[in-house]
């Protein structure tokens, strides 16, 4: 499924936190975007799952504005999975991921066998079978997030929203994650502060700076030492291929750091004669 941003700007307690975004995301493609804190990421998302409303500017699913679908059909077209998963789930994990599967059904459906096998897929690719039974409220930060990512996939949207979906994750899981993603074949967006991720698993990357979208395009002729520096305020050297760059960051040594001697001179009178 095909995703459009056109000229979408979202106004958020008096100020324009997305300017005038366009982007054209191809059907099966995997997009990063990357930004620093504050910079418009979740807010752009969140409008093409419907949880805002783009003051100007439209944003359209295979050329429909989604604005215009049923909440059904909008639920069927794009699936979430949220920065922090919520921790007052009374549910079982099994019980968790089998939510993905309402938009999929009529009024009052009862569970199918093909809603079991889906769940028990998507429960297998993100490693979570082992905690079918336990209680969502008693599992660690990342267990709780791949099992928000198993209720997205077993909703089996064309779309799929991921916003900062690694945060809680040790480095081998965010890996399988992005490896995951990567073979759905579906359209997917991602939030992702890790440039190393977007650098390696995304198609495109698309740079948000102070709500506008400043570069988009093939992840290692995007993301140059350049546009780093400026966007995030960071040093970094480049190590690895020019197609396939890994990333190394350091603090941005400005002029004020220079200026602040790194030891206090010895007095005069200590030094010996
Ligand atoms: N409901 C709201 N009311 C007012 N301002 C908001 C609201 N939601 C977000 N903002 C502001 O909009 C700006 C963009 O926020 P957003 O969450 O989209 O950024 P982000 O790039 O996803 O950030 P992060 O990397 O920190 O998650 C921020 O300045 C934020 O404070």
């Amino acid at each position: 499924m095909r995703v459009n941003f056109d000229d979408v700007t979202v106004r958020l307690g008096g100020r324009d936190v997305v300017q005038r975004a366009s982007l054209a995301v191809e059907p099966g493609t995997v997009v990063g975007l990357v930004g620093p804190n504050g910079s418009g990421k979740s807010s752009l998302l969140r409008t093409l799952y419907r949880a805002v409303r783009p003051t100007h500017g439209t944003v359209r699913l295979d050329g429909q504005d989604v604005q215009q679908l049923t909440g059904r059909r909008a639920a069927r077209a794009v699936a979430v999975m949220l920065q922090d998963p919520p921790t007052d789930f009374d549910l079982s994990v099994e019980e968790t991921v089998l939510l993905g599967r309402v938009p999929h059904h009529a009024a009052f459906g009862r569970d199918t066998s093909t809603d079991l096998d889906v769940v028990a897929d998507a429960m297998r690719r993100t490693g979570t079978t082992e905690l079918a039974d336990r209680m969502v409220a008693t599992l660690s930060g990342g267990q709780r997030q791949r099992v928000m990512l198993a209720r997205a996939l077993a909703q089996e949207s064309p779309v799929l929203v991921l916003d900062e979906p690694s945060n809680h994750l040790d480095i081998s899981h965010q890996h399988e994650l992005m490896t995951t993603v990567r073979s759905l074949g579906r359209t997917v967006l991602a939030a992702l502060h890790d440039l190393n991720l977007a650098v390696r698993y995304c198609d495109q990357v698309v740079v948000l700076d102070g709500g506008r979208l400043v570069a988009a395009g093939p992840p290692a002729r995007v993301l140059t030492p350049e546009l780093i520096r400026t966007t995030f305020d960071v040093d970094v050297r480049v190590h690895g291929d020019t197609d396939a760059p890994v990333f190394a960051f350091s603090r941005l040594t400005t002029a004020a750091d220079a200026a602040v001697p790194t030891h206090e001179p010895l007095p005069e009178s200590s030094v010996p004669g």
